[in-house]
């Protein structure tokens, strides 16, 4: 009986052998002359919306790098056909689900569980459906295909993945996370909406895990908690992201104001339930003794407030890197507050924004490809990745490495460019080219 449970044990594992984050071909490449050609080509604005972009784009801080798919650089943003989305995945199965097999030794058939997640596109037959058949997998992979989660749904693919495993012992998962830009396009000037086209880019990422002991010397990293929480049933949450039409009938994803504190009190809720897995008892006990020690001396909140170390756990005793999708440079600096972290911890996030753009649920396998390009991750450290995502959702999980994690992955031939000099020593490319929008009148153009 002892014996089963600790095999049973073993096998409830799950591990990461490798992942592969998506580098679109270098023509597919976004420069600022090429966001200029595409804002100046829809004649819907004018400089009142140029003067709003300018400023999204400059404080996204989004540089000349990230991708876009190929109907945008054909003038077709406003047209796409089924064809230009369907291309845009399979561009991302070709190379990064390719490379992960060539790097990792394993073959298609090998895997046993495999796992789609792209919100915006769902064709029939499905995408998990269509790398079945591309690559030639068995007949009996357990496929699963998952659409409309947002960008916190690669945690939500971990997660179906490592339980698929459970019940198959010795098993490979494979799972796919990214976004289908092509037909997303916003072509109307509602702000909200308009945001997105500054933020989205095109990207995914591919990504290996095992529960096979017998594997455990291969793998990078092995999970140790994923903690869900969804704030659902609130109606501004709900609504913060929301994919919707416009007064003039264009659809887009709109992105409310509010949605940076949607993020914080889904990932207040989701900490309630992670850090006392994570935490140490020593922290635990540190932050309960605060707790009780403010109520009994019924301290004011704006006494609470003004020293944060109260009522805020150290979360840096039990993770020491932070994997933070990287939704916008004011959500990350929403996370940033309420976690207490420095601009090292942060660094990852932004510089992924930077470089390769908001590129959805695939966005935080960037940010680890980051910290493991700079060398970051140990053998013994602990990884905390945290998503949000429309519904609203916050997911998070924490990895011990494992191995040896000295890959520079997608940033191969650039991770030495950043973080960039700070800003003051070089300008923005978009500043540089566009600031007139912000002296011309308006009734000139
Ligand atoms: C866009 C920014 C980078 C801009 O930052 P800045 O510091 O430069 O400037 P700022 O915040 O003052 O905003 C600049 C101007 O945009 C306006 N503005 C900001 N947010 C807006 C919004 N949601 N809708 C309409 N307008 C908005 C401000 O009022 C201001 O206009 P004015 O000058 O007129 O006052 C930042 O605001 C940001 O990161 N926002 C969060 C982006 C976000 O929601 N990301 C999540 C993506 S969804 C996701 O990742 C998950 C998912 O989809 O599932």
């Amino acid at each position: 009986l002892v014996r089963t449970a600790l095999a049973r044990r073993r096998h409830s594992r799950c591990y990461l052998l490798d992942y592969v984050c998506h580098r679109p071909c270098d023509d597919r490449k976004v420069s600022s002359d090429t966001v200029g050609r595409v804002v100046t080509r829809n004649k819907r604005l004018g400089v009142p919306e140029y003067r709003f972009l300018l400023r999204v784009i400059v404080g996204s801080g989004i540089g000349e790098e990230s991708y876009c798919p190929r109907n945008i650089l054909e003038c077709r943003e406003d047209s796409p056909t089924h064809q230009d989305a369907l291309d845009e995945m399979d561009a991302l199965f070709d190379e990064a689900i390719a490379e992960l097999f060539l790097r990792s030794g394993f073959a298609p058939r090998d895997v046993d569980v495999l796992v789609v997640n792209v919100s915006l596109f769902a064709p029939a037959p499905s995408l998990a459906s269509r790398i079945v058949r591309r690559f030639g997998m068995r007949e009996d992979v357990a496929e699963y295909n998952l659409s409309g989660m947002g960008c916190s749904a690669s945690l939500i693919s971990l997660d179906l993945a490592r339980r698929a495993l459970r019940t198959r012992p010795a098993s490979l998962a494979l799972v796919v996370s990214s976004e289908s830009i092509a037909p997303s396009w916003y072509s109307g000037k509602d702000k909200s909406m308009m945001m997105g086209n500054c933020l989205f880019r095109s990207g995914g990422s591919a990504v290996l895990l095992t529960n096979n002991p017998s594997l455990r010397g291969r793998a990078k990293m092995v999970l140790r908690h994923l903690v869900r929480t969804n704030t659902c049933a609130d109606d501004e949450a709900h609504t913060c992201a929301l994919q919707r039409e416009d007064e003039d009938g264009h659809v887009g994803i709109s992105l409310s104001k509010d949605l940076p504190k949607a993020a914080v009190r889904a990932l207040t809720l989701n900490l309630r339930r992670l850090a006392r897995r994570v935490l140490p008892v020593s922290e635990l006990l540190r932050f309960a003794a605060q707790y009780v020690s403010s109520k009994l001396l019924s301290q004011s909140p704006v006494q609470a407030k003004s020293d944060g170390r109260l009522r805020k756990v150290n979360f840096k005793t039990g993770v020491e890197h932070y994997c933070l999708h990287p939704g916008g440079a004011a959500v990350v600096k929403a996370v940033k507050e309420s976690l207490g972290l420095d601009a090292d911890d942060v660094e990852p996030a932004l510089m992924t924004l930077c470089r390769w753009g908001n590129t959805s649920a695939s966005s935080l396998w960037y940010v680890m490809s980051y910290m493991e390009a700079k060398g970051r991750l140990k053998k013994g450290d602990r990884a905390f990745m945290l998503t949000f995502g429309s519904g609203f959702k916050c997911n998070s999980c924490v990895w011990e490495v494992t191995g040896d994690m000295a890959d520079k992955g997608a940033w191969a031939d650039c991770i030495d460019e950043y973080p960039p000099p700070p800003e003051g020593t070089t300008t923005n490319p978009y500043m540089d080219k566009y600031s007139w929008v912000n002296q011309v009148d308006a009734l000139v153009l």
